[in-house]
């Protein structure tokens, strides 16, 4: 008998790596079972049939150790576990334990008197004559079902999933919050805890800091704005991000923080790293989003997207079909954002660039396994092994280096052009106009660019989804903000697409003061960022008087802050735009310690592409809702979040678009 081996590295580091992994197996099996409630939150896993197969054409029986499991292929085998000595071979444990909380006693999870007696009550049923009509019926029916699905779809034109498991898991599926917070000082266990930031928040009327402990993890969190303008601003070097080597926690804990984590796929970009490459990334980013050149080619991306994104959306409503919104937020906000950086155009939301598709499913893909670190405490030891996720991640960051190594080494060699044929060029894209400063390290930009995806492309999405649903649910609001945008814009009822894109001028949007406002209310809600953790250095004592440990975990609660009464009043739950407009109906800002969606002046590391953000989204807003009213697919429906670092809607948001008259 042989051993299998998928290709591990050499003897000694398996023996070692099999000491480690037994630890952790059983640590991240009871996690799994105790925490993730949904499979298609587990990510996909290596390719395992194929090296299986491959394997079985030399050895039919083998023992594969870390599986657990000896596998077989030779029918004689076969054939003597499930017939000839049948009695000896059951499903025991393994499945029992796995399967018996959603099953039971069900005949997939037992053995023995309970399994036969079972298989004999659904095997004669399965075989009456009236079991047989009825469900050829039922089978017919649902054949017709499908085929009027398909055939809506193909009448638009449409591409049809036709496994229907959504992966949604990519942009976003399943809840994590579990995981990372054992412990919420809660006593109601059967709420749910994909509900966290809501258990949160209800806490939080009643307690403003408070400490929630979990195994691994002593976490301090508030909402009090005295408190988050003191690790923000006052002792902003006391509360750290990335360097953890001071702070007296578990080595394995070390570089699970930050760094550790997100370094394979965001390098030593802005995100990643403190101090001076901090610094200097957050120096070079910022300026260059605030250059007139770049705002001014950022502005005709958004307009040209913001128009593709409406016709999408027409189409739609031509044919009365319900469009899942988020998804093509996700894609126009790719689609600009990359172009701003790079100058290409990526075009997902019309799939027309193969390559570009696949970078943008290999960058989504690898985000999704880099998050999924945070709560796989294994991911060093399968990324040692290059197994289940952490292959996915190396395999997609593969990908996407290559995307983005070769477009630079393009852009540098375009840099050798001729003055008149870099006019020609209008190099107006960031990476080119960083190349024109001497920033020439591929490795530099590399970073910088996925850095500056990451953080602009979700976070913009998900404002713009949460914002339509609001306006599904306040439809007064929804034709408040349509009748600004044409007031701003000056345009007739019947104007087209296009006329309402080229009417939304700087002046125009600066005059939108209510769609300011209502975006803001929607951040207030529902943040892109709902929660904000730091490290806390050495021992510290609060403006509140809560005293915090060197090695705590500290976070303010930016989705509780935005629904605390004692912060907006006793409307605090309430979708009220008018709660940001003065008594001329301009936009107030609000006390950034307060309202900190974007951490905005709220100390040195804040978001640098607020204003970015903002024209972009309102740019979108008001192309939509000039040409369309949204209504949602479900009308009663409520939305809910996942738990995770962004903040999406759980299984999307399904609208339907009419043009406005
Ligand atoms: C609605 C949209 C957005 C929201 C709510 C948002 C929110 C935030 C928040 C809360 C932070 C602080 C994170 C932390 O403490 O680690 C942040 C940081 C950052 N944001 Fe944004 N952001 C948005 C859009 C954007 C866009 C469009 C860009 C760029 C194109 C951008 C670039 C950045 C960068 C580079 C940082 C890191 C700053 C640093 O570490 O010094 N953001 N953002």
């Amino acid at each position: 008998m042989d051993v299998l081996s998928f290709a591990l590295p050499p003897p000694i580091a398996i023996s070692l790596a099999a000491v480690i992994l037994t630890a952790l197996v059983i640590r991240s099996r009871a996690r799994s079972l105790k925490f993730l409630k949904h499979p298609h939150q587990l990510p996909e896993a290596a390719p395992l049939h194929d090296p299986m197969t491959e394997f079985a054409h030399k050895q039919k029986t083998y023992r594969a150790y870390n599986v657990l499991i000896d596998n077989v292929t030779d029918p004689a085998n076969v054939e003597y576990i499930l017939k000839t000595n049948f009695a000896n071979h059951g499903k025991g444990w393994y499945h029992y334990g796995i399967l018996s909380d959603v099953l039971g006693d069900r005949i997939f999870a037992v053995d023995g008197e309970k399994w036969l007696h079972q298989k004999k009550v659904s095997s004669n049923e399965l075989t009456t004559k009236i079991m047989k009509d009825f469900s050829s019926t039922v089978f017919k029916t649902h054949a017709a079902k499908l085929a009027r699905i398909i055939s809506e779809a193909a009448t638009c034109n449409k591409a049809i999933e036709i496994q229907e498991r959504k992966r949604d898991g990519i942009s976003g599926g399943g809840n994590w919050g579990s995981t990372i917070f054992g412990l919420i000082p809660t006593r109601r266990k059967e709420r749910r805890m994909d509900e966290l930031h809501h258990y949160m928040t209800e806490f939080e009327h009643k307690h403003r800091t408070y400490r929630a402990y979990n195994v691994l993890i002593d976490y301090v969190v508030t909402t009090d704005p005295a408190n988050v303008e003191y690790i923000l601003k006052t002792n902003f070097a006391n509360y750290g991000k990335v360097h953890l080597k001071e702070v007296p926690i578990p080595d394995l804990l070390q570089g699970w923080y930050h760094y550790g984590i997100l370094s394979d796929l965001l390098g030593d970009g802005i995100f990643a790293v403190d101090g001076e490459k901090w610094l200097h990334q957050k120096k070079v980013s910022s300026n260059e989003l605030t250059t007139k050149i770049v705002k001014d080619f950022s502005s005709t991306v958004f307009k040209t997207n913001a128009v593709k994104l409406a016709r999408i959306i027409s189409e739609a409503a031509t044919c009365n079909k319900a469009i899942e919104i988020q998804e093509l937020f996700m894609k126009a906000t790719l689609d600009s954002i990359v172009k701003i950086l790079l100058g290409i155009e990526l075009d997902t939301m019309d799939g027309t660039n193969e390559e570009g598709t696949r970078f943008a499913h290999a960058f989504d893909v690898a985000n999704e396994m880099t998050i999924y670190r945070y709560v796989d405490f294994s991911w060093k030891i399968k990324r040692f092994l290059n197994i289940g996720s952490e292959a996915l991640l190396r395999k997609n960051i593969k990908v996407i280096d290559q995307f983005v190594y070769n477009l630079i080494k393009i852009k540098i060699e375009t840099d050798n052009l001729s003055e008149d044929e870099l006019l020609a060029l209008k190099k107006q894209d960031i990476i080119s106009r960083l190349l024109e400063s001497q920033e020439t390290d591929p490795k530099y930009l590399r970073d910088l660019i996925l850095c500056l995806i990451s953080a602009g492309r979700d976070t913009t999405a998900s404002t713009l989804t949460w914002f339509i649903y609001m306006l599904c649910k306040h439809p007064h609001i929804q034709e408040k903000v349509a009748q600004e945008v044409r007031e701003a814009t000056n345009l007739e009822d019947s104007s087209c697409i296009d006329e309402v894109a080229a009417s939304l001028t700087e002046e125009a949007l600066e005059k939108m003061q209510y769609l300011h406002a209502a975006l803001s209310e929607t951040l207030r809600l529902y943040p892109a960022v709902p929660l904000n953790t730091k490290v806390c250095l050495a021992d510290d004592t609060w403006p509140d008087g809560f005293s915090v440990k060197k090695g705590n975990f500290v976070g303010y609660h930016v989705y509780g802050m935005g629904r605390m009464k004692y912060l907006w009043g006793d409307d605090a739950k309430e979708f009220r735009p008018e709660r940001w407009l003065n008594e001329n109906g301009l936009f107030q800002q609000e006390s950034p310690f307060k309202f900190t969606a974007f951490n905005v002046q709220a100390g040195p590391r804040i978001c640098i592409g607020k204003d970015f953000a903002y024209r972009q989204t309102k740019l979108i807003c008001a192309v939509l809702l000039g040409c369309y009213k949204f209504k949602l697919s479900e009308e009663k429906k409520v939305a809910h979040y996942l738990t995770k670092i962004s903040f999406h809607i759980d299984g999307g948001l399904y609208v339907h678009a009419s043009p406005r008259p």
